[in-house]
Order: C-alpha cells, then sequence, then structure tokens
C-alpha cells in the first residue's frame, strides 16, 4: 500500500503543532520534515529544535530529509531530536558509507537521497545498508516545482535492483506529486510518496491525501 508523507515546507509556519495534527488525522503514514541550510540548497528552513517542537505532536513517524552540508554534525541532533527516518544527499557526504552507520548508531532508520541529475550507479553500493532510498523529481530546495518526469526511469531501475537483490528499503519520491504524478510514481515502483503543497495548499488535507493515495492505487 502506498504511503503518503506530506511535507510541512508547505504547511503555515505559524501553526506547525496544528498542521501535523490535520495531516495526521487525514491519514498521513509519515510526516516530511526538509531541513535546509542555505549552502546544499539555496534556501534555509528548520532544525533540531523545531523537530523537537513537533515531535509531541503526532505519534507518526517523522521522515527528515537533510539538505545540508556536512550531515555528520548534525545527525545526532536530529536523532536525539525525535527523527524516525534520517535522510542524507549522497552529493553532500565525502563518506556515505560511515555517514550511513552514523544516523543508524544514533537509532533512526537510515535514508539516502539523489538529485534529478544523479545516477543511481552513485548509491548501488549502498543499497545493501538503507532502510530507504528517496529520488527526488525536482531539484531540491522549495516546494510547489514540477515533477521531472526523466526520474521515472529511475524509480523503476532502484525497484528492479532491489528485486533482484532481495533488499527491503522503501523507496520514497519527493517534489511535484499530485494526483497526476503519484500514479505515475506508484506503478514505477513508489512506496512512499511526498508531497507538500498537493496537501499543505489544499483546504481539506484529508481529502486532498485520500485522492493522492487513491491515484496511486490504494484501495481503502
Ligand atoms: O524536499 C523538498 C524540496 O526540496 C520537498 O519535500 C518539497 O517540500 C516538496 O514540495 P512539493 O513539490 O510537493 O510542493
Ligand atoms: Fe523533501
Amino acid at each position: 500500500m502506498t504511503k503518503i508523507a506530506p511535507s510541512v515546507l508547505s504547511s503555515d509556519f505559524s501553526q506547525l503543532g496544528r498542521e501535523i495534527q490535520d495531516v495526521d488525522r487525514g491519514g498521513a503514514d509519515y510526516i516530511h520534515v526538509d531541513v535546509m541550510d542555505g549552502h546544499f540548497v539555496p534556501n534555509i528552513t528548520i532544525g533540531p529544535l523545531i523537530v523537537d517542537a513537533v515531535r509531541p505532536h503526532t505519534e507518526l513517524p517523522l521522515d527528515v530529509h537533510l539538505m545540508i552540508e556536512n550531515p555528520d554534525s548534525y545527525i545526532p541532533a536530529f536523532a536525539e531530536a525525535g527523527a524516525s527516518i534520517i535522510s542524507v544527499h549522497q552529493e553532500a557526504c565525502l563518506h556515505l558509507h560511515r555517514t550511513i552507520q552514523l544516523i543508524k548508531n544514533s537509532g533512526a532508520k537510515a535514508g539516502v537521497v539523489i538529485n534529478p541529475a544523479t545516477p543511481v550507479d552513485m548509491i548501488r553500493e549502498s543499497l545493501h545498508d538503507v532502510d530507504l532510498v528517496l529520488l527526488m523529481t525536482v531539484n531540491p530546495g522549495f516546494g510547489g516545482q514540477s515533477f521531472i518526469p526523466q526520474v521515472l526511469q529511475k524509480i523503476e531501475q532502484v525497484a528492479l535492483l532491489r528485486e533482484k537483490q532481495q533488499l527491503r528499503f522503501e523507496i520514497e519520491v519527493d517534489g511535484g506529486v499530485n494526483r497526476d504524478t503519484a500514479k505515475l510514481c506508484a506503478d514505477a515502483g513508489a512506496d512512499v510518496l511526498v508531497a507538500g503543497s498537493a496537501v499543505f495548499k489544499q483546504g481539506d488535507r484529508k481529502q486532498a491525501i485520500q485522492e493522492i493515495a487513491l491515484a496511486a492505487g490504494r484501495t481503502e
């Protein structure tokens, strides 16, 4: 069953706790938290203090997407703040294996992310180690961008590698996911769909989540 992970980047930050409770009640599976440092991506968002502040507002897994340089310096703080899954960009890691071990040793699940222009080969050696592979379907940094359809073949490629090697990680996609693109992603093999504006910019978040899930083939 395809999971939906609303991205709080498109929520009303002045009401963050309530916004998270709204999508929790609306059927979200994960809460996606975008962390940006103004270096790896041209935008600045939130840090471990905010993760710590929202943690009591939901029991859903907090899916923390680190778009930061030097993630090793911040992973322990995010884990301590209550991140359930911590994903790092391959492009930001000099020693990816070490970083993945650091995430696991901190008690969180480990994810690896690649940008649209990064080939799947760059994470091939890490597939055995991770709980989640996140394929960016936009260039990271902002919500509300258009889906890049060339990434669909990378989803298929990762799904095939997972099947051949009998691995168990989840495949997540992030960026420009809406009712139309959700089906394309799910058909290509995505298990978790991150959706920011397609959920938080809608009046009825429950309906928005249901429509994306239905489009992705969820039957109930
Ligand atoms: O990581 C990012 C952007 O860098 C995402 O998680 C966005 O927040 C997704 O927003 P939409 O494209 O769904 O509006
Ligand atoms: Fe994200």
